[in-house]
């Protein structure tokens, strides 16, 4: 009853919506009016989202996040280091002042605006929009991509590892550097939404490099830490208190002697049945009361949905496999591969990381 009742007030919300006589009347009354116009921001923001990434990118290419973070410049200077005619670097600057990346001084002179000053603190987010160009290159044929069921394209050429018969896999120099750049933010999420003084020791499974690991020693020295990655990735690791170990997870067991293992944006990167065997392999090498811990972007999370489910729905797809999965999904999973309760563990910004954690019995 309640679904029928719904259903017909979203039909007649969208009917109302598309006519353009109640357009018309809902802009000539105040309250209206604001929910009219936030209405037709969000749509032209949609329209016109792929024109507001192409000004990110090419602000970032031409550098000027760099080059504005000291000291306003003039537009000539800017023009001269990023090699593009004034005009051209005048227009740039005019579109990323409206999207708050730069901001006009007196005088001709530039700096940067607020979103420009988050990007210049963040080598991680500078590194996603320069890999952006491999997604947004997939993209350009929507329809295609999904028609063609997901990877073989540019993305999928970058992470080697999505495609099980690559005789190159795990050869992760390039995916490794743009993990560990990435890494800081989604690392701060978790060290302050679960508490790992109570563990002996923590195993990172596709743990890159070691950037999470090295993160979590520093808060917490006295925690015994291991990484595991595919063998070419894990032969990279040169941290002195990491236990390394190579190996793959959709065959090989993971070690034993942690009572704590970590799960850092992996779980979303592969298909089920992948992810059935990974979370019984965890199970089976952690001790009785051992956890098991999982951050990544989930979908359906309140505030974040677009980033779970439009971004990442996309960009997994394009890389051809995994998905992004809720809460639910994987309370689900969790349970079939034997784990006990699971516990949500709150962080301040789910668009980088929801986290989740469960008991073995
Ligand atoms: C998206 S990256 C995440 C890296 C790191 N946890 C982070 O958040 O920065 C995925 C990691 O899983 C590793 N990986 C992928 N497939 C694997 C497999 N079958 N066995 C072991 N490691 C794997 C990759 O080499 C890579 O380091």
């Amino acid at each position: 009853m309640y679904d029928g009742w719904r259903e017909r007030a979203i039909g007649w919300r969208n009917r109302a919506i598309a006519s353009p006589r109640f357009r018309r009347w809902a802009q000539r009354l105040p309250i209206a009016r604001s929910v009219s116009r936030r209405h037709a921001g969000r749509l032209f923001d949609l329209v016109a989202g792929f024109v507001y990434t192409q000004t990110l990118a090419a602000f970032v290419a031409a550098q000027l996040h760099e080059l504005l973070a000291d000291a306003p410049v003039d537009a000539e200077a800017l023009a001269e280091h990023a090699k593009l005619p004034v005009g051209a670097i005048e227009r740039l600057l005019h579109a990323a002042a409206a999207l708050e990346l730069a901001q006009p001084l007196s005088n001709g002179r530039w700096t940067l605006g607020p979103a420009g000053a988050a990007l210049a603190g963040d080598a991680g987010v500078q590194a996603m929009v320069e890999h952006h160009a491999l997604l947004y290159a997939d993209l350009a044929d929507p329809l295609a991509l999904l028609r063609r069921g997901g990877g073989g394209g540019a993305l999928a050429g970058f992470w080697h590892y999505a495609r099980a018969d690559d005789p190159t896999r795990g050869e992760g120099g390039g995916y490794s550097a743009l993990m560990a750049a990435s890494q800081p933010m989604v690392a701060e999420q978790l060290l302050d939404a679960y508490r790992f003084d109570r563990h002996r020791a923590v195993l990172d499974v596709g743990g890159g490099t070691g950037a999470f690991t090295r993160q979590l020693v520093a808060r917490h020295p006295r925690l015994g830490v291991g990484v595991f990655d595919l063998p070419d990735v894990a032969a990279r690791i040169a941290l002195p208190d990491v236990a390394t170990h190579g190996g793959d997870f959709t065959r090989d067991a993971l070690p034993e002697g942690y009572d704590c293992i970590t799960l850092v944006r992996i779980v979303h990167d592969h298909d089920d049945a992948v992810v059935a065997r990974l979370l019984a392999a965890a199970h089976r090498a952690l001790p009785p009361r051992g956890r098991l811990v999982i951050a990544e972007p989930m979908a359906n999370t309140s505030g974040a949905r677009a980033m779970g489910d439009a971004y990442f729905g996309w960009y997994l797809w394009a890389m051809g496999s995994g998905r992004p999965r809720s809460r639910e999904m994987l309370e689900g999973m969790l349970c079939d591969a034997g784990f006990a309760a699971t516990q949500r563990h709150a962080t301040a910004l789910p668009l980088i990381a929801s986290v989740i954690s469960t008991r073995r019995e």
